[in-house]
């Protein structure tokens, strides 16, 4: 499904209107039926009584419609509006002149005391302060509400994005509403799922409101959530060759875990052949835990990284595999990184750049145009700082955005690493990914992720398919290490364990819970 920004959006709302004649009355009454059938979903209606919170703009105007059909299937409602009514203006304004004539209160809330008496005697609370128009920090009484609601203990209902949430980005404005159910229009704005608005959110339910689908799969849309196309079937006569054969270029003294997390998540992702060269000095140490795959020890420098000298054989032997993962626990010794920087201009196959990779080329990132072959670049937030030159704070509030800058200017498919991970293309495509969670923060759930999406080439998928699926399958292998463990302890070792089983759940169906969250937002009909 696509994702869209609040700009799109109001194009979309206008070609909706402009192009087919569906006029803003329209939208705004499928919007609130969307949400008056979410909130039926989430218990009874009629003898409950309900409060909605109405702001001065359309997310207002849709509150007034909820307020509406509540009254009609029997239940009690009170519709508080924060501001000056008489401010409201077109089919909002419409609106409230319907609920106006029925036998229900609506009335300017002045200040939030009572508020939690009133709260506490509702069965459900209904949020349309803020949608998309959200503009600055949130304050006076319109905190002082979201802070009752956010105290009150009722289920919460969110009509487009939790009232303070950002659209296009996630960000929390000050403070924001925490809703159990959100209802979204059109497609997904942003915020509805990038965090903190996704937490904020609860389950996301989505309504096209009637728009024709020529509008909400658009190609000019760039923006989806990351749902990459099958695995191939596995050949049943092959060889390990059928399946890939990488390259891992990895380890220094000190980084003994992440060239093996690396070299061996290949081969439990499903790759067929996985090399890893790293330093003389440590193979004997990583053999011992990745005796699956094969050693090709390097020369050492004197603080036990990879030597300049390796250069020549190491590249001869990239150009002649499908995929080199570089960076890996390399470490910053200035020798290993001109090494890395030479290697990176010179492989002429796909290459995917980690850790201390990626710091090899921060100075000059540019350099990857030069590249024939793709390059894949899998930055953390501090990696992407120094790769962009964003400070992380600005970063995190528009990861969408950076990772599509810097995608199209590197030239380079960027997966930037968090809770969602986005993964951004050349073009300017961005993939919000749905798997993973919070455990996975822990060193060397990234190593993983790189022998992943290598084992993705390796299967037969594109390079840009691999990303995807790597991604997603990494992250859908620390869910399920999380199903057993849960997520405070687990480290990327059990990721790695579970690692075949993410592929096996792929091919025959995920457990209920994780299929639920991967499918994306419930289309309401
Ligand atoms: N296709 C769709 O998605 C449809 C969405 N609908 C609903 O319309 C809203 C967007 O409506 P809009 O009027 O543009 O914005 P808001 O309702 O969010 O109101 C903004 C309102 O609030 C003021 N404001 C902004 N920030 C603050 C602040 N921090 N403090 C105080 N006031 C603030 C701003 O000046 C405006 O006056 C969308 O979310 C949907 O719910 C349509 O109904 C159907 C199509
Ligand atoms: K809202």
């Amino acid at each position: 499904m696509k994702v869209s920004t609040v700009a799109q959006m109001r194009a979309m709302d206008r070609a909706a209107i402009d192009c087919y004649g569906i006029a803003e009355e329209l939208l705004m009454e499928n919007a609130g039926q969307a949400a008056f059938s979410v909130l039926a979903q989430i218990g009874p209606v009629a003898d409950q009584r309900f409060v909605v919170f109405c702001g001065l703009g359309n997310n207002g105007g849709d509150g007034f419609v909820v307020a509406r059909k509540i009254h009609s299937a029997g239940g009690t409602v009170k519709v508080l509006i924060l501001g000056d009514p008489d401010r409201l203006a077109g089919a909002a304004r419409l609106n409230l002149e319907i609920i106006r004539r029925l036998p229900l209160e609506v009335r300017q809330l002045e200040n939030s005391a009572g508020l939690a008496a009133e709260l506490a005697a509702c069965a459900a609370v209904i949020d349309g302060i803020f949608g998309t128009g959200l503009t600055r920090e949130v304050g006076g009484l319109h905190r002082a509400v979201i802070e009752a609601i956010n105290a009150c203990g009722k289920p919460v209902l969110s009509i487009d994005i939790p009232s303070g949430v950002e659209g296009d980005t996630g960000q929390a404005l000050g403070c924001a509403v925490r809703a159990d159910h959100t209802v979204t229009f059109g497609l997904p704005k942003i915020g509805n799922l990038l965090y903190p608005g996704f937490a904020l959110g609860g389950c996301l339910h989505v309504s096209h409101i009637s728009f024709p689908p020529a509008l909400y799969r658009d190609a000019a849309l760039k923006i989806a959530l990351n749902v990459p196309p099958p695995l191939p079937p596995r050949d049943h006569t092959g060889h390990k060759g059928s399946f890939g054969q990488a390259l891992f270029i990895a380890g220094a003294a000190g980084y003994l875990g992440a060239p093996c997390f690396a070299a061996l998540s290949y081969l439990k992702a499903g790759g067929g052949y996985s090399r890893l060269a790293a330093p003389q000095a440590i193979t004997p140490f990583i053999a011992m835990k990745a005796s699956e795959v094969v050693f090709l020890p390097q020369v050492s420098t004197a603080e036990g990284s990879l030597a300049l000298c390796n250069r020549d054989a190491l590249l001869a032997l990239a150009n002649s595999l499908d995929m080199t993962v570089l960076g890996p626990g390399l470490s910053l010794q200035t020798q290993t990184q001109q090494l890395a920087r030479e290697l990176i201009a010179a492989i002429e196959r796909p290459l995917l750049i980690d850790g201390d990779g990626i710091t090899a080329i921060c100075q000059n990132p540019e350099q990857l145009r030069q590249r024939r072959a793709p390059t894949v670049l899998t930055p953390h937030p501090g990696e992407m700082s120094r790769l962009t030159g964003i400070g992380i704070p600005d970063l995190e509030k528009d990861r969408i955005r950076t990772v599509q800058r810097a995608a199209g200017e590197l030239g380079a498919i960027i997966v930037l690493k968090g809770a969602h991970s986005l993964i951004g293309f050349p073009d300017g495509r961005v993939f919000i990914n749905p798997s993973g969670n919070s455990g996975m923060a822990s060193a060397g759930s990234g190593d993983v992720l790189t022998g992943t999406i290598a084992a993705m080439h390796g299967l037969g998928l594109s390079i840009e398919d691999a990303v995807c699926k790597g991604v997603f399958l990494h992250g859908a292998a620390g869910d399920l290490a999380a199903m057993q463990l849960g997520e405070d302890g687990m480290t990327a070792q059990d990721i790695l364990d579970h690692l075949p089983q993410s592929l096996k759940q792929e091919r025959e169906g995920w457990p209920a819970s994780l299929a639920q969250r991967y499918a994306g937002p419930h289309i309401v009909a």
